[in-house]
């Protein structure tokens, strides 16, 4: 098999035929569906880019030369390709191999990503890097053309148009971001009008110029040889050479031959040169070809129907509470509208979008802009929610800071996959919002125990009077029934939801389930445990929190979200700030980045699970006196 002797030695892609070569292509996919198939994982994008893989390791000297994948959802074949056979099946699983292009996991692995938009900036940095040092080695990045969205891809853009660095940056072009792509970029790069537009222009001039007596046949002619530059001007390569690239392309991405070729052409070629491909996402496993916005990120499912095996009949998902919820208060108040950075599916919001779409914006990837625009769509009299995926938040720290809550707008922040994710792992889970928004001024900040606390939530933002941030967990909802009317929350208010006498549990989120549970199996063992949702991680309810470190003396935090600067260190701030000295332990993610893995397996491992707490808490409670020199501990986790 060649896959097997490259494995072994990758430099042996150099020695195989044409023929050997689309073999491969063809193991290649046969491996990443049947490993896809069990771990889940991102199928239609890598399926897409098996021969441009294969091309780039035939004609690149990696690892000395760089390849630097955007997103890294597509770089499976590139991890088969480098030494990772053996290990393929560990796809995003507990210490397998991740998901995305890591540092630390292969030297081929020229820069770590998860997130998008980066590879041209990174790319950029090593090609700069390589002259600073008198190197020689080629660097090529590879965007997709949802991730060129992103206003980080054109700062690349534009510094390597003026830096004039040796580097190709390769546009793969499927016309998918993770659902059709959007915006004005998407209608430029179209294919359809692109080729529409060329044609009719061609028709047009055909016509005129053949219908002049005299000279029309060599102008015809020499517009014919004119026709390779006139494509160039009326194709996405006006964009690119506006930015100071060459423009080669487009190039059909699955043409092995070809794509050889002009990879080695354009390797040669000096300064920045951009290379636009074209690729059919899902490619080679119909399925996935029939539905790419299904097959972007999939679960198991079985692989001679591509039925996902879900567990139907279960409760809904978190996102699914939160798409409903603000469907039925959008319809009650017109001044709800709903944002989504390129994830209306991830996010919960195709049926808001088809209910409302005048109400509605995917704004493409492009974190940054979503929320300056909410805060914009806000100080004109709208209530707007941007929904995100926490991790990607992060992008707009600023945003938040600077355009939504400096002015107090009344702006909701809708922060999907909040704590950890599971199979993503460390670029995916979001278990820093806690801390980086809680600092901010005007900004309420909370993460609902359960659906109908996130019902509650959704509804208390949209009469907030300022900005409001809630964030919810991935996965499903507990199940509970749905109460008829959802009274909005008192901000700044917890819940106390069980007595006890030894300790108090401070929880939030879905730490609150796992304090319940961890109070009632100490119940058993003697311990008596209250247990209170804090609900609020700004504002606290101080009352609530300093009333229980008077009651029982020790307070219990449990959080998933980093132990520095989340909810934790909000209840020591308050306590010092009122000089009261209760124990407190703090259970949460600790100071390092946690892998991937499911999320029981890693809240198990770091230990926020009902059983851990359990342990961790008799621990407690049997050092006795020793504990008590101390009276601050950290539970970090093995
Ligand atoms: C900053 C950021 N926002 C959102 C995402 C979620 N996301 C992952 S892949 C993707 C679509 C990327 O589209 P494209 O670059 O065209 O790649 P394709 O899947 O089509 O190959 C999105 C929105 C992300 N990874 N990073
Ligand atoms: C690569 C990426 O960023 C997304 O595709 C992400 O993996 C989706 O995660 P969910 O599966 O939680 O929607
Ligand atoms: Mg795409």
């Amino acid at each position: 098999m060649n896959l097997e002797k490259i494995n072994n030695y990758p430099p042996a892609i150099k020695d195989l035929s044409l023929t050997e070569l689309k073999d491969l292509a063809e193991e290649l996919r046969e491996r990443i569906v049947a490993t896809t198939s069990v771990n889940g994982g991102h199928l239609a994008s890598s399926l897409g880019v098996v021969e441009l893989t294969i091309a780039l390791h035939r004609v690149l000297d990696t690892p000395t030369d760089k390849i630097v994948w955007d997103v890294g959802h597509q770089a499976y074949a590139h991890k088969l390709l480098t030494g990772r056979l053996d290990r393929f099946s560990t796809l995003r699983r507990l210490d397998g191999i991740s998901g995305f292009p890591k540092r630390s996991e292969s030297p081929y692995d020229a820069f770590g990503v998860g997130h998008s938009s980066t590879s041209i900036s990174a790319a950029l940095g090593m090609a700069a890097a390589r002259d600073a040092r008198g190197g020689r080695e080629k660097v090529v990045a590879i965007i997709g053309d949802g991730s060129l969205t992103s206003g980080l891809a054109f700062e690349g853009l534009n510094q390597a148009g003026d830096l004039k660095k040796d580097m190709v940056v390769i546009l793969n072009d499927n016309e998918m971001s993770i659902s059709p792509n959007v915006g004005a970029l998407a209608s430029f790069l179209s294919r359809k009008m692109t080729s529409d537009l060329f044609v009719r222009m061609k028709k047009d001039a055909k016509s005129i110029l053949s219908g002049m007596p005299h000279f029309g046949k060599d102008l015809l002619n020499l517009a014919r040889r004119a026709e390779d530059s006139l494509k160039g001007f009326f194709t996405p390569g006006m964009l690119f050479e506006a930015f100071g690239f060459d423009y080669v392309g487009p190039v059909d991405g699955h043409q092995l031959e070809d794509l050889m070729e002009t990879l080695e052409n354009v390797s040669r070629l000096k300064g920045p040169v951009l290379l636009h491909v074209l690729t059919k996402k899902g490619k080679g496993y119909a399925p996935a070809e029939e539905n790419p916005a299904l097959f972007h990120g999939i679960g198991p499912f079985d692989r001679q129907t591509g039925q996902v095996k879900s567990s139907a009949g279960g409760p809904p998902s978190y996102t699914e509470v939160f798409g409903a919820s603000l469907i039925a208060l959008a319809e009650a108040d017109p001044r709800v509208v709903a944002i989504t950075a390129a994830m209306p599916e991830g996010t919960g919001l195709i049926e808001f979008s088809k209910r409302f779409p005048e109400r509605f914006f995917d704004v493409g990837i492009a974190e940054q802009h979503a929320v300056t625009f909410a805060a914009g769509l806000a100080a004109n009299g709208l209530r707007p929610t941007v929904a995100l995926y926490s991790t990607f938040l992060q992008r707009a720290y600023d945003n938040v800071l600077h355009d939504v809550c400096l002015q107090n707008l009344p702006v909701t922040f809708a922060l999907d996959r909040g704590g950890l994710v599971g199979a993503d792992g460390p670029t995916h889970h979001g278990v820093f919002d806690l801390s980086f928004l809680r600092h901010i001024p005007n900004l309420a900040v909370m993460a609902p125990r359960d659906e109908i606390e996130l019902r509650r939530a959704i509804r208390t933002s949209l009469v907030a009077e300022g900005p409001f941030a809630y964030r919810y967990p991935r996965g499903a909802a507990l199940g509970l029934p749905i109460p008829e009317v959802i009274e909005p929350l008192e901000i700044g208010r917890g819940e106390k939801l069980r007595e006890g006498t030894d300790g108090t549990f401070l929880a939030l989120g879905v730490g609150v389930a796992a304090a319940l549970e961890a109070a009632e199996r100490l119940q058993e063992e003697g311990l008596s445990l209250a247990v209170v949702d804090a609900r609020f991680v700004k504002p606290l309810d101080s009352e609530l929190i300093l009333a229980e470190a008077r009651a029982t003396g020790l307070l219990l935090t449990v959080e998933e979200n980093a132990l520095q600067g989340g909810f934790g260190s909000a209840v020591l701030e308050l306590l010092a700030d009122q000089g009261a000295s209760p124990r407190v332990l703090r259970f949460g993610v600790p100071d390092r980045f946690v892998e991937q893995g499911t999320q029981d397996e890693l809240r198990q491992r770091i230990g926020i699970d009902a059983a851990s707490l359990v342990a961790q808490v008799r621990e407690h409670f049997a050092q006795g006196a020793s504990a008590q020199n101390s009276r601050i501990t950290l539970a970090t986790g093995v």
